[in-house]
């Protein structure tokens, strides 16, 4: 195994659980329930913020119950680190914004920097309204740039993997919430 693997494997092992998967998934339907109240007549146009909101995004969108359309935008800052820095554009949307109700979904509100940046663009390409989803809002204990509309559930403050967020590009597929240990 390579070096590489080795270390997945180490962070892997000795991560604690925070939030299982049960609970995730208990989250999920709570913000879909708000989302299918608020937002059924807008002829919404969700963009899953790639790579981190794709299982929020895909989780969700079975549970919304009305029609809409999805397309992704991808905007990294982190990069396979565990800090972030400054956002790269690497996809935007083919769909036209202008006009539209767009539901940002990604995995995790940490700082906000990566969401605040969406948003501005989506409004710059003429969205009619930029509402947010995240299905974890991190516990910083300060003022973040952005407010999400929608939030799954509250985390601490810890570098997390699962449900879409990765360590070193892995484990984004780990079906829970875990905190790891070197950041513990
Ligand atoms: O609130 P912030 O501090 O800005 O961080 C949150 C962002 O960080 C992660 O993305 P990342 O940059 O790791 O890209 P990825 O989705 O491709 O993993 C995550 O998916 C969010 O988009
Ligand atoms: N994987 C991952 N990505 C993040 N982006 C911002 N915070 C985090 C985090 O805790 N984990």
């Amino acid at each position: 195994m390579n070096r590489l693997l080795e270390e997945i494997r180490l962070v892997e092992q000795q991560a604690l659980l925070l939030h299982s998967e049960a609970e995730v998934e208990a989250a999920l339907d709570r913000m879909a329930e708000r989302i299918n109240r608020t937002l059924a007549d807008s002829d919404l146009l969700v963009l899953c913020v790639i790579n981190g909101g794709i299982i929020a995004a895909g989780k969700l969108l079975p549970r919304l119950d009305f029609p809409l359309t999805v397309d992704s935008i991808h905007a990294s800052r982190y990069r396979n680190a565990t800090s972030g820095s400054d956002i790269h554009w690497l996809y935007k949307p083919t769909t036209s914004l202008a006009g539209r109700s767009v539901l940002i979904v990604d995995d995790i509100l940490d700082e906000g920097h990566t969401l605040q940046a969406i948003v501005d663009y989506c409004l710059a390409q003429g969205a009619r309204q930029a509402l947010t989803a995240v299905l974890f809002d991190k516990q910083l204990g300060r003022e973040k740039p952005v407010k999400p509309d929608f939030v799954g559930l509250s985390v601490a403050n810890h570098y997390l993997f699962g449900y879409g967020m990765d360590y070193k590009g892995y484990l984004r597929n780990a079906p829970g919430v875990y905190a790891c240990k070197e950041v513990l």
